[in-house]
């Protein structure tokens, strides 16, 4: 699909960064890896890069910038982001802390329902880089679109970004709701409530409510609430199972954001008197404070209202 060869810099070998690379280097990229437990040194994998992906989980990204920021990266460099968190000092997201760090430079988010052992697979899947760069989002996707990697591009990067961050807590919830055996039905409410909660906060701060139906909104809360893949819904049917966060993080593989950002998340819903039900529940959930059994109870036994009151929306694309 792509002719001419880039020098693509992944920074973080988890599992997501490998699976990125992987597929651009089967477009027969130029790959280089750096991780901060390695042996390569950070300024000779940047150096000739076109592209620099951070695929580091939210607590590397503040490091893996003050790494970057003392080599002088050129600004035609476009800094890609992969992370799905949220800062715990600063309640930013990645992207915004990108861009604040390299203002000159164009940053890219690329978020969508992306389980990477599915990726890792060969498995078709879809995704989104966004920024308010469109040529910069539109050299990304050329770059990693694959005939088994759909990529689009969108102008709404916080938009993207907080469907895929956002989504994690509501994975977290997922993993409770089947763990109790809670039913089809049940699942279906908590997605479909969740939704509305993932708009507020996002419209909030600053992303279109329509992002939120698109890949990286609906489309990863689909992926990552139905699937035993997904570290968070692995975090959430653990607690069903009673078993303590800790010991859950401990037998985990790899990285669950949703408990750093389901703090992050009530931090701001409480600061800007945002309701976020599900969320509060998980939250509370997450400190021990209540058992699974009365997280739902608290749910169901809200006040009553109309489905549609509180969010405003405009679906504008075709
Ligand atoms: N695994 C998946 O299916 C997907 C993951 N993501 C997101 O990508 C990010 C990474 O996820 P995974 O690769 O799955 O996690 P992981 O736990 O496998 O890898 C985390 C990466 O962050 C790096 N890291 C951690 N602390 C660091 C520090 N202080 N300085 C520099 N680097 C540090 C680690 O070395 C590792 O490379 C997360 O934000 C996750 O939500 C996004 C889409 C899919
Ligand atoms: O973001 C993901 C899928 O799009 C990965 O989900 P987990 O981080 O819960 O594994």
């Amino acid at each position: 699909m792509n002719i001419k060869s880039n020098i693509v810099a992944i920074l973080g070998t988890g599992v997501w960064g490998s699976a990125l690379g992987a597929i651009a280097k089967s477009n027969s990229h130029d790959i280089r890896f750096w991780s901060h437990r390695g042996t390569d040194s950070l300024e000779s994998i940047v150096k000739d890069a076109v592209i620099v992906l951070s695929a580091v989980s939210m607590k590397g990204v503040m490091a893996t910038i003050a790494k970057l920021k003392k080599l002088n990266l050129s600004s035609d460099k476009i800094i890609v982001t992969a992370t799905k968190g949220l800062d715990p000092e600063t309640t930013r997201t990645p992207s915004q802390i990108w861009q604040a760090a390299f203002p000159d430079n164009p940053v890219v988010v690329l978020s969508g329902p992306n389980l990477s052992k599915e990726i890792a697979r060969g498995l078709p899947a879809a995704t989104v880089v966004a920024s308010n760069d469109l040529a910069a989002a539109e050299k990304v996707q050329d770059i990693f679109a694959s005939d088994t990697f759909r990529v689009y591009v969108n102008q709404d990067p916080i938009g993207t970004e907080l469907g895929g961050t956002l989504k994690n807590v509501i994975a977290i919830a997922s993993g409770v709701c089947d763990g109790m055996n809670l039913g089809t039905n049940a699942k279906a409410a908590l997605l479909t409530r969740a939704l509305p909660e993932m708009i507020r906060i996002g419209t909030h701060l600053g992303a279109s409510g329509e992002t939120f139906f698109g890949l990286s909104g609906l489309g990863d809360l689909i992926a990552t609430c139905d699937s035993p893949l997904s570290r968070n819904y692995q975090v959430g049917y653990g607690l069903a199972q009673d078993k303590t966060l800790e010991q859950i993080l401990a037998e985990l593989e790899g990285t669950a954001e949703g408990v750093n950002t389901t703090n992050v998340l009530i931090k701001i819903a409480d600061m800007e008197t945002i309701a976020v039900p599900i969320a509060r529940q998980v939250h509370r959930l997450l400190r021990g404070k209540i058992t699974p059994v009365e997280a739902i109870q608290a749910l169901m036994e809200r006040d009553l209202k109309p489905e549609f009151c509180d969010i405003e929306f405009e679906i504008t694309n075709e």
